[in-house]
């Protein structure tokens, strides 16, 4: 269980969290929805240790592995498909699996092209593909399928599912849809 109780961080004056608690279950999958400007981002930056909180307590993430998708696709445009998930894989075995996350995203064309030449939608695509490959305890998506059709979204979903299949998942979502889609608890925050 990852217990998140007290919580309090503030940019300046502005508070984003006061006395935010939220428990999240081991292997669950929670979508968080919440007005833009709630502190989603902010929450999963506390989280994953690149933004520091200013009281409260985050037990049960010793020791795990998070992965994440930014709401940004944070990719290297100047280098190819395969060069950016190549980057993040550590075992031949990871390697030899971006081919078939790639298939099944319908990119194995792309594999050798440039970043900078894809479409929104597909640097999407590889974007959650590199927060696949490596191995994790929890994953965390900001807003994973904006820029994706609706086909798409569930052929990505259906994937995300089967990888994190026992894993813990948080998602920012923007409609329930997307919810359905990972079948994932919905809370409103
Ligand atoms: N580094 C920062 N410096 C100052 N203010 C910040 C910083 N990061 C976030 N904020 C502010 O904190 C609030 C929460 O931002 P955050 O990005 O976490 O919201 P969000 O719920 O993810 O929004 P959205 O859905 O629009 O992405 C906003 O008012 C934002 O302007």
């Amino acid at each position: 269980m990852i217990r998140i109780s007290h919580l309090e961080k503030a940019f300046g004056d502005k508070k984003v969290f006061a006395d935010f608690s939220l428990d999240i279950s081991e292997g669950e999958t929670l979508c968080l929805m919440a007005a833009s400007g709630r502190g989603k981002t902010t929450l999963f930056r506390i989280l994953l240790g690149l933004e520091q909180k200013d009281g409260g307590t985050i037990t049960g993430l010793e020791g795990k592995r998070l992965s994440a998708v930014f709401q940004e696709d944070r990719l290297l445009p100047e280098f190819t498909v395969k060069e950016n998930l190549y980057a993040v894989c550590v075992s031949q075995k990871q390697k030899q699996s971006v081919r078939e996350i790639l298939k099944a995203f319908g990119l194995e064309e792309w594999m050798g092209k440039k970043v900078s030449v894809l479409s929104g939608g597909m640097m999407r695509r590889v974007a959650i593909a590199r927060a696949l490959l490596p191995e994790f305890d929890m994953l965390i998506l900001d807003e994973p399928f904006q820029g994706l059709d609706e086909n798409t979204r569930k052929t990505v979903a259906d994937y995300v599912k089967e990888a994190a299949k026992g894993k813990t998942v948080l998602a920012a979502i923007h409609d329930e849809a997307d919810a359905c889609l990972l079948e994932g608890k919905i809370l409103e925050i």
